[in-house]
This record gives structure tokens, sequence and C-alpha cells, in this order.
């Protein structure tokens, strides 16, 4: 798999105005697809989660077994280590103690020893009328402070609707949308749960959600990219 270009000092400087940033082009239309024709390969999952089941929304997910395939353990561990730069700079912000190690192998033994160690990893599919409530993908103690999810269906063909939204709920402040615009193979970075906002009388933490508004025909495939692993 060839990542293109990522523009790094973009990214930081869009996650930092506004909570999110956009990779656009991270995959190859080939590329999606061969991950969208993972879903039928059973034995690539640990889990499915129906969503509604749980009240989550409407739509399946899988949540990939580990050996990761090639392309996600290849995304997993080439995208942490410069997020790893903009989570520690946050967390110096914050005033958080947790520091992340360059190398995601050192940052998931540590979720591991603390017995985190389930891949988190996942597949997600929608179809019409299907959408995801907002939420934050918390697995235990540990959180590493941002993942990313990727578009591998092509809006506007495959599906209408399905927009990435994200709420970011300021203290004492009413709650402010953000819709981001993907294409296929577009990866959408994105706090897990909090960001650091400068305010009159300094830094101050915003607690983020994100979730996906209603399909209105067809289907959406994205996977899904966090850096903790679950108990
Ligand atoms: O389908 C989406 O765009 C959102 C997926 C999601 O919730 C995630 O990757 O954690
Ligand atoms: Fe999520």
């Amino acid at each position: 798999m060839s990542l293109s270009p990522i523009d790094w000092t973009q990214a930081a400087s869009d996650l930092d105005s506004y909570g999110a940033a956009v990779l656009p082009g991270l995959l190859g239309s080939a590329e999606c697809a061969a991950i969208i024709g993972l879903w039928e390969e059973e034995g690539r999952f640990r889990k499915h989660v129906s969503m509604a089941r749980h009240g989550y929304g409407s739509g399946d997910y899988r949540y990939f077994a580990y050996e990761l395939p090639a392309p996600v353990q290849a995304l997993r561990s080439a995208l942490y280590p410069p997020l790893a730069t903009i989570a520690n700079r946050w967390a110096e912000l914050l005033g958080r103690e947790e520091r992340y190690p360059e190398a995601h192998g050192d940052y998931l033994a540590r979720c591991h020893a603390a017995g985190q160690a389930r891949p988190t990893p996942l597949l997600l599919r929608y179809g019409p009328g299907d959408w995801n409530a907002l939420h934050q993908d918390l697995y235990g103690e540990h959180v590493f402070p941002l993942q990313l999810a990727i578009l591998l269906s092509r809006p506007g063909e495959d599906f209408e609707g399905g927009e990435f939204v994200l709420s970011e709920q300021r203290p004492r402040q009413q709650s402010r949308p953000e819709v981001v615009a993907l294409g296929q193979g577009d990866a959408v970075l994105f706090p897990v749960r909090e960001r650091p906002v400068r305010g009159p009388r300094g830094w101050s933490r915003v607690q983020m959600r994100h979730g996906v508004s209603r399909l209105r025909s067809g289907s959406r495939f994205t996977l899904g990219i966090i850096f903790h692993d679950a108990l």
C-alpha cells in the first residue's frame, strides 16, 4: 500500500482550529474497494455489532481481529508517530500528565499491560436510513487522543446523505457542530474525547463527539482507526 504524502503542518493547524482535519485522497479507489471486500471475510473480525441493538443508531460494524489486514496495520503504525507529536503538544496545553511514545508498538505495550489487548480498528457499513449516534470511542483507561475514519465509498454515487459530524461541547456554552465533507479515500482526523481551545483566560478543554447523519440512499463503508486497544 502506498500512502499519498500528508501535509502534517496543515493537518495540525486544522485540528487546532476546528478539531478536525481532512487528509485528502489518503487511499486510492482500488485500495478502498479491497478494504470494503474484507467485510465478507468473517474470519478477519473478532466482533460484529448491530448499532440498533445497542441504541448506537442504525447500521453494523465489525472489529478486526489481530493480525490486522496488512493495509490496516500499515495505516495504524504509519499514522501514529505524527499524531503522537500533536497528542503530546495537546497534553501539555491541557495540563495532562500522560505522554505518548514515538512508536505505536510501545504505546500498545502500555495498553496491553493494562489489560487493553483487543484490537479496535473497525469496518462500518451503513444502508438506507442508517446513522451513527454522536459518541466517543473509549475502551478503558488508556485513550490515545486522536483517531481517524476513512470514507471507502463514493458520496453521490454509492450513497447520498451520511455526512460525518462532530459536536464540540464547550464549557457553559452551547455546542458547536462541524460537518466534514469527505470524498472516497479521504480520511478525517479528529479528537477521541477532548481538545484544547484557546479562550480569553488561556487554554480550556472542550468535549468532542462524532457520528454520522442519516443515509438517504445507497451503501456507505468506513474504515475506523483507533490507536488504543480495548479491554
Ligand atoms: O462512519 C463514520 O464515518 C464514523 C465511524 C466511526 O464512528 C469511527 O470510525 O469511530
Ligand atoms: Fe466512532
